[in-house]
């Protein structure tokens, strides 16, 4: 770990590039008061960060969002218009605002680098983002994923994972946390900072020594199974220690994520008192470093995987145009080839080929995709679009 004297993340080695920390927990982990904790942290630091809430159920946010989902979008008129529930409420209005993610980099970009015209404004640093509670909208809807794989093709992300600590207590609420931690890691792809929350209320060591003493995990379970803590009366011979499935099961789970375990830093902080804040800087730190080292990599190959399955699709196009033009034995092909190098658009687009491949496929999902997005917000254009233009304007101001 690093000293406390160490660079703030975002300026270790690379002091133009910021750091994105998107926080993800379950409704009452503590998730908004955690923001607020950090976010002071970082003024108090003088170096303000660039918030953005994507929650468009919260009713009051104790911090100021420079970017507010709910200043683009009426989750109530969302529910009323769409006939939604909460939950479809809350992913509809994540849709929406995720056909603006352009714009929002745009904005982040501008507020990242220095501006001539303004010397004296400092870039920022940090950018942080808060997300519904009901984290499988967020985690595992296509709007989340637009937005999380936007922001880590712009600047280092990592997951803060906020977990309410007096509710993990015991071995099978903590096992069912980190399985979902797991499954946040493994769907986003991004580097991950556990977040024991309210350390106030239960002190979080014993987390971290199950999560790297495997016998100490073992002897808890054993504690938890004798007080029949996983309920249970089929346990005959146990005498009402129930079947020993969820012991068994819970065993096994803590060998398989012993590797996952790994992968994760771990701080326990209390956001309602203010400790632990510093440590999870430095894990920020050390997170955006393993994103620049192991992650970005990744990304950019995937990018130029992709630019170059769409560069042969492109020649795979041409060299189908060429042989089609050598077989008609037409000698006036080569003017007829300058017309199409000057219509390349219109030639690489050409869709109804009798041989389209998976990377035209891709492309094609690509479009039907933002087509959908389109229709999905056409007739709520006008609202979404003209309260986005507003705090646009506010934001550029
Ligand atoms: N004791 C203690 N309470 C905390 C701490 N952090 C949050 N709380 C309390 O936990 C409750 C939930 O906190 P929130 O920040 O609203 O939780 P959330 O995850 O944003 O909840 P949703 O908005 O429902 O997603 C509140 O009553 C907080 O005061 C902490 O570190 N210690």
């Amino acid at each position: 770990m690093a000293s406390t004297s160490a660079p703030l993340p975002g300026q270790s080695g690379h002091p133009s590039q910021p750091v994105a920390v998107v926080c993800v927990g379950m409704a009452g982990s503590g998730k908004t008061t955690f923001m607020q904790q950090i976010n002071a942290h970082l003024h108090r630091k003088k170096d303000p960060p660039y918030v953005i809430n994507l929650d468009p159920a919260v009713l009051h946010a104790p911090f100021e969002s420079n970017i507010d989902i709910r200043d683009s979008v009426n989750y109530k008129e969302v529910m009323k218009q769409y006939n939604l529930g909460p939950n479809g409420g809350i992913l509809t209005s994540l849709n929406l605002f995720a056909t603006k993610i352009d714009q929002v980099l745009g904005l982040l970009e501008k507020r990242t680098t220095p501006d001539p015209e303004n010397p004296a404004r400092k870039p920022i640093n940090h950018i942080l983002v808060d997300t519904p509670g009901q984290i499988e909208v967020f985690v595992w809807s296509a709007s989340g994923t637009i937005l999380l794989e936007s922001l880590a093709s712009s600047f280092p992300t990592v997951i803060a994972y906020i977990i309410d600590t007096p509710r993990s207590s015991s071995t099978s609420t903590f096992m069912s946390n980190m399985l979902y931690a797991c499954s946040i890691l493994y769907k986003t792809k991004l580097p991950m900072i556990l977040v024991f929350n309210k350390a106030d209320v239960k002190d979080p060591s014993f987390a971290k020594e199950w999560m790297t003493d495997y016998d100490a995990f073992q002897t808890a379970l054993s504690q938890d199974e004798n007080r029949n803590a996983f309920g249970g009366q089929e346990g005959g011979e146990g005498g009402g220690v129930g079947s020993g499935y969820m012991g068994s099961l819970l065993n096994s789970m803590s060998m398989v994520l012993e590797e996952f375990y790994e992968h994760l830093s771990v701080v326990g902080v209390s956001s309602l008192m203010g400790t632990g804040i510093d440590e999870f800087f430095e894990a920020v730190q050390e997170k955006a470093e393993e994103f620049r080292r192991d992650y970005q990599p990744e990304l950019e190959k995937k990018r130029e995987e992709r630019e170059e399955s769409k560069k042969k699709a492109r020649e795979k196009e041409l060299d189908k145009m060429m042989k089609g033009m050598s077989m008609a034995g037409d000698s006036s092909a080569a003017p007829a080839l300058t017309d199409i190098k000057e219509d390349d658009n219109g030639l690489v687009s050409a869709s109804d080929s009798d041989d389209d491949d998976d990377i035209n496929d891709d492309e094609m999902d690509r479009e039907g995709l933002q087509a959908r997005y389109e229709a999905a917000t056409a007739s709520d254009s006008t609202m979404a679009d003209a309260s986005f233009a507003k705090y646009l304007y506010t934001q550029q101001k």
